[in-house]
């Protein structure tokens, strides 16, 4: 990780920069969010709690998730760490259950953990499609599932934002996660109608290439590339996604329900990302 990338995601740097947002936005609510040890799950746990959230923080590694913890509190937080694999129901559905039992209420549902690795989809071995469908697909769907039913059984309002892709004009070398994402933008929106019932705002982040330590799965050739991602010629900030999650969480989101908000400077509309390297027929 490059040393702009690592301060981009240093929690006291997160934990500083500024924000459009007022302190106690989120005074007396819970949020729970996946993948926060690391990466645009970090800052947005870290946003959420600067803003006066209770946290509850989930991902498989406990070490990353501690030390995040360890931070927050240091800073006068509250964070409840439950490990938890996102693909498998009985972890979902304890984490759930953990968070009930210690807040006595959930208010926001982030579903940022998942990832991909790079390579021409011809290649795929059966395992590794299974893979990234499980983690980004399964795994997003099994929270946002468990969430809703967490609503039906407590009361609602809640709100679940899904972090995704960019999908529009697909992404060589990494079909599996756009297939994975896209069908998770298709449950949004289905699920946005039939849970508006319950009170559930259901909606998706699309960040376009963000500058987390995520990024070094992919080959070098892919990086030096990653500057013609987009018309602005630079990799998001994890803080940049963080206050988009937060915009769709909070009271001005109050509206938005079934919706992908893209966050990717542009690059949906102009700019080449090769995530496995661009091929000899695409140089010229
Ligand atoms: C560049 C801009 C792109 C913008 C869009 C998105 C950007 C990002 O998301 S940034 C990064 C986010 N973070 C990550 O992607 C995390 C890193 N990735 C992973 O952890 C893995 O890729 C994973 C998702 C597959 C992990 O799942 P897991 O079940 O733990 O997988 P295994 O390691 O056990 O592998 C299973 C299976 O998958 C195939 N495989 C895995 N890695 C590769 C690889 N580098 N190349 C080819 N195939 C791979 C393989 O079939 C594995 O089975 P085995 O061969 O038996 O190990
Ligand atoms: N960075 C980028 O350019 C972009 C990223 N994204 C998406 O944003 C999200 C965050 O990515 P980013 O922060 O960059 O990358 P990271 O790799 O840093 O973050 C992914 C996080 O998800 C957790 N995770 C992965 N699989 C599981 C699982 N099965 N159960 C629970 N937790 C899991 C990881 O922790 P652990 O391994 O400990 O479980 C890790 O903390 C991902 O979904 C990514 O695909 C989307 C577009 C662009």
């Amino acid at each position: 990780m490059s040393p702009e990338i690592a301060a981009l995601n240093n929690p006291e740097n997160l934990w500083a920069a500024e924000t459009v947002y007022r302190p106690d936005l989120f005074q007396g609510k819970v949020a729970l969010v996946s993948g926060a040890g690391s990466g645009i799950g970090r800052a947005v746990a870290l946003l959420f709690a600067r803003l006066g959230a209770k946290l509850v923080i989930c991902g498989r590694t406990p070490e990353k998730l501690e030390v995040i913890a360890e931070f927050v509190r240091s800073k006068g937080g509250e964070v409840l760490v439950v490990p938890t694999n996102v693909r498998e129901p009985e972890q979902v559905d304890a984490l759930f259950k953990k968070a009930q039992a210690h807040y006595g209420r959930i208010d926001y549902t982030v579903n940022n953990a998942g990832g991909q690795f790079p390579q021409n989809a011809i290649d795929y071995a059966p395992k590794g499609w299974n893979a990234v469908i499980n983690n980004n697909l399964n795994g997003t769907w099994l929270m946002m599932q468990r969430a809703a039913q967490h609503w039906r059984e407590h009361g609602g309002p809640g709100s679940i934002v899904n972090i995704v892709v960019v999908i529009e004009r697909g992404m060589p070398g990494v079909a599996h996660t756009v297939a994975a994402r896209a069908g998770i933008i298709g449950a949004t929106r289905t699920v946005a109608v039939e849970w508006a019932p319950l009170g559930v705002r259901v909606n998706c982040v699309a960040p376009g290439l963000t500058a987390t330590e995520g990024l070094d799965v992919y080959p070098p050739e892919a990086q030096k590339e990653f500057p013609l991602a987009n018309p602005l010629k630079r990799p998001g900030t994890p803080m940049e996604i963080a206050e988009s999650v937060i915009y769709l969480s909070a009271g001005s989101g109050s509206f938005i329900t079934g919706e992908v908000v893209t966050v990717d400077g542009g690059g949906k509309l102009w700019g080449e990302l090769w995530t496995a390297g661009r091929p000899d027929y695409y140089r010229h």
